[in-house]
């Protein structure tokens, strides 16, 4: 295989990804979804947008200081100011640092958006990758809304951005309105079109409104374009984007008929995409293609016997080819910390010496309580025990009295500063009654946004996973996670949790000011 059959992925799940309503990350959070995509060996990450926001600034100069596998983009609008912020963050990872620069040629965008005209358009794009070449050969430039722009425009931008420097020409499909013959057609009169296209990679950025990201983006490499844009689970902003996921399974799986290869280690999907789900709280339906708790099961009989003669009757990939482990029982109570951490390490964490400590004491405990330990429990375990923020709030104890008959009543014990308070509290019902315990003992302001509770594996003694959004009176929005095998226990960890994030946010924001 050639290099030329080679597909770049650009992976935006820290930008594009990131701009998905209540997806936004810390830097913590990003650094972890940064190691995932390396662990992925994707070609590109783009980290964000340095002129966004200070704590965006400080993610991708931090990801361009520690991702050595990949090469890190940054995004800017074409302007001085956005261009040279992004190269302040970026200038770390050197060679491997990507300044991607982009404008709108729609007629639209440019008339609405931007009140500019083509040839300030043409001019701003230029000026935008000199600028950026100025810094380091590794430039892209996008055409936002590229599909509704007409195509000779489109064409003389391309053309002008490559010979001003740009490496890669991005075609987005920004509002997710073409179909694949269209973006076939679309990319091809680019080829034809554009004299010196060979001196740069095509790429397309697909959105998902219609369905078709997916779809268009491999017909755009049918056509001859060579970086696709995509995020994990497909996050991105209003339906989201390519999901990576699928496209890079599709080129794996018809090979045959798309002869072309990616650099993914596909044995990493399962644990990025749960990954990221734990760190935003957005989780996958469970019909979603490659990564779907229901993805690789067997439910109808004819099926399951189809499946028991030869998995290849129903099955067109295995599930250890995206990383999905068969083995249900893994560890149980007996198993000693070796094993643990071994597992850890094949789920691909790699914690401290005191976090696998604090990790190895929590699932002890719950192999106490539940016969079998899934991956999935430990999943969870590391979301509750180690990626936690420092601790203001602390549950030390709480009871809960339910049922039809009863005035549900919850009793709260909490460490609030090094201090223990309790309280008692009636409710509409158990978590309503915990909740309103919890407000009360750390007087938050905050309003609940959403709760969602769900069983992180199948069974009766299944452990609870509960996700909680806060807004505090400031507008700031925080996400909590909590999972127990009581499910109330369960929702007032994420509930505590939400309020410890939140407080980190508060000091966070008073230490930039
Ligand atoms: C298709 C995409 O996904 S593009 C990326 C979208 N992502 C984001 O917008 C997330 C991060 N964005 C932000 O934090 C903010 O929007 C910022 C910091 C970039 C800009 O904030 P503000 O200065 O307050 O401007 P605001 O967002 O209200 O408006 C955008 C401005 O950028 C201009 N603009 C938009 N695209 C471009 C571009 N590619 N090049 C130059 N200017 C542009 C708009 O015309 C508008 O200009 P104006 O302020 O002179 O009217
Ligand atoms: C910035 C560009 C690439 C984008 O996200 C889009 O056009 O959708
Ligand atoms: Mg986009």
């Amino acid at each position: 295989m050639s290099q030329k059959d080679k597909i770049i992925i650009f992976d935006t799940t820290l930008r594009d990804g990131e701009q998905s309503p209540g997806a936004s990350m810390n830097i913590e959070e990003k650094m972890r979804i940064a190691h995932q995509l390396e662990r992925l060996n994707v070609d590109v990450i783009e980290a964000g947008f340095p002129i966004a926001s200070d704590g965006d600034y400080e993610a991708v100069k931090k990801i361009a200081q520690t991702i050595k596998g990949s090469q890190i983009a940054g995004l800017s609008r074409s302007s001085n100011m956005d261009i040279d912020r992004a190269w302040d963050a970026l200038q770390y990872a050197g060679e491997r640092g990507r300044i991607h620069t982009f404008i709108a040629t729609s007629d639209i965008h440019m008339k609405y958006k931007l009140k500019m005209s083509e040839q300030e358009v043409l001019d701003a794009a230029v000026a935008a990758v000199t600028r950026a070449s100025g810094y380091t050969p590794n430039v892209e430039f996008s055409a936002e809304d590229a599909v509704r722009t007409k195509l000779p425009f489109l064409a003389k931008v391309i053309k002008a951005v490559i010979e001003a420097g740009a490496t890669t020409v991005n075609i987005p499909d920004t509002v997710g309105y073409t179909i694949p013959s269209e973006y076939y057609d679309i990319i091809s009169y680019l080829k034809k079109n554009v004299s010196n296209i060979d001196q740069a990679i095509i790429s397309v950025h697909c959105h998902n409104d219609l369905g078709l990201a997916v779809a268009n983006s491999l017909a755009a490499v049918q056509a001859g374009a060579r970086q696709l844009e995509c995020t994990i689970n497909g996050i991105g902003e209003r339906a989201g984007n390519c999901s990576l996921e699928e496209a890079v399974m599709t080129l794996r799986t018809r090979h045959d008929i798309l002869p072309y290869t990616t650099s993914v280690v596909t044995e990493q999907i399962t644990q990025a995409s749960k990954l990221l789900s734990t760190i935003t709280g957005i989780h996958v339906q469970p019909n979603k293609a490659i990564v779907g708790t229901n993805a690789f099961a067997h439910e109808a009989g004819i099926h399951q016997h189809g499946v028991m003669m030869d998995k290849s009757t129903y099955e067109i990939m295995t599930p250890e080819s995206v990383g999905l482990n068969q083995n249900k029982l893994v560890l149980g109570k007996h198993s000693g910390r070796h094993a643990f951490i071994d597992r850890l390490n094949q789920l691909g964490y790699s914690l401290s010496p005191e976090e696998n400590q604090k990790a190895f004491v929590r699932f002890k405990t719950l192999a106490d309580m539940k016969k079998e330990i899934f991956d999935e429990d430990l999943d969870a375990i590391v979301a509750d025990e180690v990626l936690r923020v420092p601790e203001i709030y602390k549950l030390e104890q709480m009871n809960v009295s339910s049922g039809s008959f009863a005035a549900p009543t919850a009793t709260v014990a909490m460490e609030i500063n090094g201090k223990i308070k309790r309280t008692a509290v009636i409710g509409d019902g158990p978590v309503d009654a915990t909740f309103k315990a919890i407000k009360k003992l750390s007087k938050s302001k905050a309003t609940l946004l959403n709760f969602s509770l769900g069983a992180i594996t199948g069974g009766t003694d299944a452990q609870g996973e509960c996700s909680v959004r806060l807004r505090s009176v400031e507008g700031r929005e925080v996400l909590g996670q909590g999972a127990h095998s009581d499910i109330i226990v369960a929702s007032a960890k994420a509930y505590i949790n939400a309020l410890n994030n939140l407080a980190v946010a508060e000091k966070r924001s008073h230490t930039t000011i």
